[in-house]
């Protein structure tokens, strides 16, 4: 990933979350304790013969794009593809290191892992795990994905709409984060775009004339590695690297609903304009029909009252 900055912060490393929604990479918590041993030959063998989804892309980035939003953009082309297939089948795949072919599984732990998995999930330190919880007023856990990656392969930004405690058990990831005031650096697609919640910006080679405030951007770095925690604030914007030279990455994601917002205090923060936008676009994009018109009727909503 070519510098985009010259200096980015480097995300604190702390014993846990602090309550200011700031992302902090935690060390010594023992999240996925029972999961250190977890490498390629482990999970070929415990994870039994379920299917799991595995995307792949010719580029190495992986933009996720949803799938329901597709008939709103009738010239979308999709970045990547997806198969359902044994973990066994990933895994020789993985190991054909055919470069030309970059592939990344996901797949939400559920109940179709075999015991010894289901041994090491139930493992985990969920008492720290509820304890970020409760200190956080997050609402319920709602996920846990696991994820495993070609090293090399790259999450484009986004930002997503839940907190995220992302558990490090296998190889490095870079991460940058950005803060969402860095909203109007980053050129979100339209709510009704299937890469909605994605920045338009190619971080390789970003559009200035296109972007311009791009050049802005301002966010923080780093980098973890097995048995580091990352705390991804919701809304931050995240782009993710699986580091070249340090194998195939496993991780896990914690992802928790919102806190409820019980009185909402002035000055709205970054987060809350963000939610505020989403829902104005969803009303606009509801109340016309044709998603053709946005932009126009957005802008003229704008400029009409510039004066
Ligand atoms: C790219 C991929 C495999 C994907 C494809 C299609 C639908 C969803 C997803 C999805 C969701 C989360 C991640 C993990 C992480 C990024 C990273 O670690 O690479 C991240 O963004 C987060 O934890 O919030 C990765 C993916
Ligand atoms: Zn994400």
């Amino acid at each position: 990933m070519r510098r985009y900055q010259e200096k980015a912060t480097i995300i604190p490393k702390r014993l846990e979350t602090s309550q200011s929604q700031q992302p902090v990479i935690i060390t010594g918590s023992d999240l996925v304790g029972s999961a250190y041993h977890w490498n390629l030959d482990y999970l070929c063998a415990h994870l039994g013969y379920g299917l799991y989804t595995v995307y792949s892309s010719t580029s190495g980035k992986f933009k996720y794009y949803d799938e329901k939003k597709v008939p709103n953009v009738p010239s979308f082309k999709p970045p990547t593809s997806h198969t359902d297939m044994t973990f066994q089948d990933f895994v020789s795949i993985l190991r054909q290191k055919n470069d030309s072919k970059w592939i990344y599984l996901q797949q939400p732990l559920n109940d179709t892992v075999g015991p010894r998995i289901e041994m090491d999930f139930k493992g985990f330190n969920w008492d720290f795990a509820y304890r970020q919880m409760k200190k956080n007023r997050w609402g319920p856990l709602t996920s846990n994905l696991l994820l495993v990656g070609m090293e090399g392969v790259i999450t484009p930004a986004h930002y997503d709409e839940q907190e995220n405690l992302f558990a490090q058990i296998q190889g490095y990831k870079r991460f940058l984060l950005f803060h969402p005031d860095q909203f109007e650096c980053l050129y979100p697609y339209p709510i009704f775009h299937p890469h909605d919640r994605q920045s338009q910006v190619d971080f390789d080679e970003p559009d200035l004339k296109k972007f311009p405030l791009f050049s802005k951007l301002k966010g923080y770095e780093g980098i973890v590695g097995p048995k580091d925690v990352l705390y991804i604030p919701m809304y931050w914007w995240h782009q993710v690297e699986s580091l070249q030279g340090h194998g195939e990455t496993i991780s896990c994601t914690f992802w928790f609903k919102a806190a409820p917002t019980e009185k909402v205090v002035y000055p709205l923060n970054a987060g809350q304009k963000v939610a505020i936008m989403r829902n104005i676009e969803k009303m606009i994009a509801d109340t016309l029909k044709d998603n053709k018109n946005m932009p126009h009727f957005m802008k003229t909503m704008v400029q009409g009252s510039a004066d």
